[in-house]
């Protein structure tokens, strides 16, 4: 597991994400599209021609393997691959977080790509959501791996606008607990607690800020 070195000044890190963020964006709706619509087979048929020829253009030129953790200089996370807060990855939402005093917020909205039980999110993307926070807030010193998480789901939790909170309540050497919920307009829906664990191998790693994707 190692973090790699993107040797870029801030502005240019800013200047790439203003490149990618449109392209996710409307990769992200073109799944909401794929998903919702009513057009007629020919036009279906058409359509994923064009797509593959897009895709194809994309796959001239890539990287061997996924995106890897990366960092700049000054610290800035780069994870722009991850899956929950890619800048380049359109399966994440994505999470935009805020560090707050007590821990980490954000406020997103789910739509048709993270449906589980009708109109809802899907139990998994809530857990996925929830591990991601929690492990945010625990790694304010150092990253720390999921070690065991625990997701209690009080009812189900709608599509649409939602906010999720984190922090952490406990930390003893290298293990942090850390707390975390997801809510809608009426409250919570789904509570989280984990244990959290910085490697030993992570000990030394830089203490990144990871909110900016
Ligand atoms: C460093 C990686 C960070 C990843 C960063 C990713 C992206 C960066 C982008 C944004 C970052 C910002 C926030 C996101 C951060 C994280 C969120 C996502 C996290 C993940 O998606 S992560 C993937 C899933 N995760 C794994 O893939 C873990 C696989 N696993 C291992 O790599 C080892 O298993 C490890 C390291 C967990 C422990 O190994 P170890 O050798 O350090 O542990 P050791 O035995 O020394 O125990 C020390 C103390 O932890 C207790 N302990 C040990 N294991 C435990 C467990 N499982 N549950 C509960 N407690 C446990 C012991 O009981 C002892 O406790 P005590 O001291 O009280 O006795």
């Amino acid at each position: 597991m190692q973090f790699i070195l993107e040797d870029i000044a801030e502005a240019e890190v800013e200047r790439r994400r203003g490149v990618y963020t449109p392209l996710t964006d409307t990769v992200r709706d073109l799944v909401d599209a794929v998903i919702r619509t009513e057009v007629g087979e020919d036009a279906l048929a058409v359509a994923q021609r064009r797509i593959a020829e897009i895709v194809a253009d994309l796959r001239s030129e890539q990287m061997d393997g996924p995106y890897g953790v990366r960092h700049t200089r000054e610290n800035t996370g780069m994870a722009w691959g991850n899956a929950v807060i890619g800048v380049r990855n359109a399966l994440a939402p994505p999470l935009n977080v805020e560090h707050v005093d007590d821990g980490v917020r954000c406020e997103f909205t789910l739509g048709a790509a993270y449906e589980g039980p009708p109109g809802c999110v899907h139990g998994g993307v809530c857990a996925m959501l929830l591990d991601h926070l929690l492990g945010n807030a625990a790694s304010y010193e150092s990253a720390c791996y999921t070690g065991t998480i625990t997701i209690r789901y009080l009812r189900p939790t709608r599509l649409g606008a939602l906010t999720a909170r984190a922090w952490v309540t406990e930390q003893t050497g290298r293990k942090r607990i850390a707390r975390g919920t997801i809510s809608d307009a009426e409250g919570v829906t789904c509570e989280a607690e984990g244990v959290f664990i910085v490697p030993r191998s992570a000990l030394d790693a830089p203490p990144v800020r990871w909110s900016a994707g």
